[in-house]
């Protein structure tokens, strides 16, 4: 891993309304890492990776790409230096097929020379390639969303609940395709419930509790971790 970070968050606060979502969430994330954010619901993981891809302005804090400020870069930007991201809730065009879906995020995200067929098939999509997109289940359309993040050729990308609905045969594959873009030299940080997927894919977690890291290290570590277990289960170790 080289000792520059790819992304730094430092220092970021967003609040909603009166609801303070991200309270000054700090890490960093290396090139060829995998990150875990992991919490209890609306501990503010979605919004932290909202906050890297650039869907809303800063309250306060910095988030910076290889030493340099995103500032207020709004996502097609960021896309385009190579930070992108799925979606808890993939939302492809459900007209266009599953290779046209591909085909547009490759166009727009910069990633005009992506080899499509390659994505398809690393993806397990080949065979669905000409299908509408609409008419894909829950885990071929994961993996959709996955093929047009990976077709901006991204240098971060950020994994929101990927392995949520998908059988244990697709959970293995795609713990394998994310560890396997780590070794390639893509920073990943990935937002999971499921803590055994966690456990195969992270290198080391960020658990949140209220927009604030209560704890950093390995998962068996945080595992352990008194305030870990007290936010989890609502009781003292
Ligand atoms: N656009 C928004 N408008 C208002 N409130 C928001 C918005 N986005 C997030 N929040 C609130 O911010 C808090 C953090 O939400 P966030 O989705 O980041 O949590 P999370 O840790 O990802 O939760 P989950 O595990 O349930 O997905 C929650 O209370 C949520 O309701």
């Amino acid at each position: 891993m080289s000792a520059e970070p790819l992304i730094e968050v430092a220092g970021v606060h967003k609040a909603f309304g009166g609801l303070k979502a991200l309270n000054g969430i700090s890490f960093t994330l290396a090139p060829g890492e995998v990150l875990g954010l992991a919490g209890p619901n609306g501990s503010g993981k979605t919004t932290t990776i909202n906050a890297i891809s650039g869907m809303f302005h800063l309250d306060g804090g910095e988030i910076r790409l290889a030493g340099r400020p995103l500032g207020r870069l709004p996502p097609h930007r960021r896309a385009r230096m190579g930070i992108n991201r799925t979606f808890q809730v993939p939302k492809p065009f459900s007209g266009l097929t599953t290779r046209q879906n591909v085909e547009v995020a490759a166009h727009f995200g910069g990633g005009g020379n992506a080899d499509i067929d390659g994505l398809l098939a690393r993806l397990n999509l080949a065979d669905a390639a000409e299908r509408p997109a609409g008419t894909l289940n829950s885990g071929q359309q994961k993996r959709l969303d996955l093929a047009r993040a990976l077709a901006t050729g991204p240098r971060v990308l950020l994994v929101d609940e990927i392995g949520a609905g998908l059988n244990p045969e697709e959970l293995h594959a795609m713990a394998s395709l994310l560890r396997e873009l780590a070794a390639e030299g893509l920073g990943l940080v990935v937002v999971e419930h499921l803590m055994d997927f966690l456990g195969q894919v992270t290198d080391r977690v960020v658990v949140m509790n209220a927009g604030l890291e209560i704890f950093g290290g390995t998962l068996r570590e945080a595992a352990e971790d008194p305030q870990v277990i007290e936010v989890f289960l609502g009781k003292s170790a």
